[in-house]
């Protein structure tokens, strides 16, 4: 069972009235919606930069009205999701309720999100190595966070590039989590018919089965890492005989070349963190969940100080190599059910 444990001692300074924002103020804020604000548009709706009167500048995504939750689910779970701070999240500061319009504002973050750097001819020569090797570092300590230190046991079922925002320093916000929950037909549930996610990222037995887990976070997270250091999306078709990402890592990885799965323009970073990344990348996409590590094992192993992480590193070499189990392929995750 999947789900938030709802704290009865919390004190009620963030009840839903506090965190509620009123429907004109976001409306001039956003000088009405206006497409010239307009940021993009995902799965749950547009998304508009705004300003409010005090400075501070703002996202709003507004929610796509026909599957949303009635309003009193709807300010239960925006509470519980207002709560979650750490500096690898993006912060939800509130949402508005006005007839039909289901809005939630978030803190802004300046810089795009990661897969407008990596994958741009030119923008990516800003992501050195260390600073993959942060990002990285910081997106597995807010997934952690969702997982294991927050009051909440939160998975977030569509982690990719494009959910992972860069600040002015280039620290990485992850976005949209707790996102299913505000829909009505979420479940809650590990199993569920309705697959939130995006092909390619999403673990096989969540694409098969609908089966979500924390693992089926690792799975996803095992891909960023693999695109990050590569520089090479998961859908697009790599290597001598055109393989899929996960593939082309997996046969580096056996001919005993994993190096050359790095990004050309990463060549200068220090090999013994690539050598981490590419294991730990393999270790999470394993098809096996049981065998996939806890986020937790991540931090330790990308830990560069821990003495836990070293000792890791180097019995991760021989496990990954004695897995030789078969290579989840795009054709095995196309069945979408
Ligand atoms: N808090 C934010 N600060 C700055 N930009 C944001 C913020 N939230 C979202 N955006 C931008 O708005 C756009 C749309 O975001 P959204 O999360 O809705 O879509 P997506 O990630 O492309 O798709 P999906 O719904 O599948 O996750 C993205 O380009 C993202 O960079």
């Amino acid at each position: 069972m999947v789900g938030y444990l709802i704290d009865e001692d919390e004190d009620e300074d963030d009840n839903a009235e506090a965190l509620q924002f009123d429907f004109n103020t976001i409306r001039i804020a956003t000088d009405n919606f206006s497409s010239v604000n307009k940021l993009g548009e995902g799965g749950f709706g547009a998304v508009y930069k705004g300003r409010l009167q005090n400075g501070k500048d703002i996202a709003v995504k507004r929610l796509s009205t026909n599957s949303v939750q009635g309003e009193p689910q709807f300010k239960n779970e925006v509470r519980l999701l207002a709560r979650l701070q750490h500096r690898n999240l993006v912060r939800l500061l509130g949402f508005c309720l006005d007839g039909n319009e289901r809005l939630l504002i978030y803190e802004f973050v300046p810089n795009l999100s990661l897969d407008r750097f990596i994958f741009d001819p030119i923008k990516r020569l800003r992501l050195d190595w260390d600073t993959r090797y942060k990002i990285i570092g910081a997106i597995a300590r807010g997934i952690l966070y969702l997982h294991e230190d927050s009051r909440y046991r939160i998975i977030h079922r569509d982690l990719k590039t494009a959910n992972i925002l860069l600040d002015e320093e280039m620290n990485p916000k992850i976005s949209d989590f707790g996102l299913a929950r505000l829909f009505a037909n979420d479940q809650s549930q590990a199993d569920t018919g309705r697959v939130v996610g995006t092909l390619g990222y999403m673990a096989p037995e969540y694409t098969r089965r609908g089966h979500f887990s924390t693992k089926s976070d690792v799975y996803s997270f095992g891909v960023l890492v693999l695109e990050i250091i590569s520089g090479q999306k998961i859908h697009s078709w790599i290597g001598e005989d055109g393989e899929d990402l996960l593939t082309h890592a997996w046969k580096h990885w056996m001919e005993g070349t994993a190096l050359d799965l790095i990004d050309p323009i990463l060549r200068d970073g220090s090999n013994g963190e690539m050598m981490t990344c590419i294991q730990m990348g393999l270790l999470c996409v394993q098809e096996n969940v049981a065998k996939r590590p806890t986020m937790a094992l991540i931090i330790l192993i990308s830990n560069p100080s821990s003495d836990s992480g070293n000792l890791l590193s180097t019995q991760i070499f021989p496990l990954a190599v004695k897995i030789q189990q078969k290579v989840p392929t795009f054709e095995h995750t196309m069945c979408l059910i």
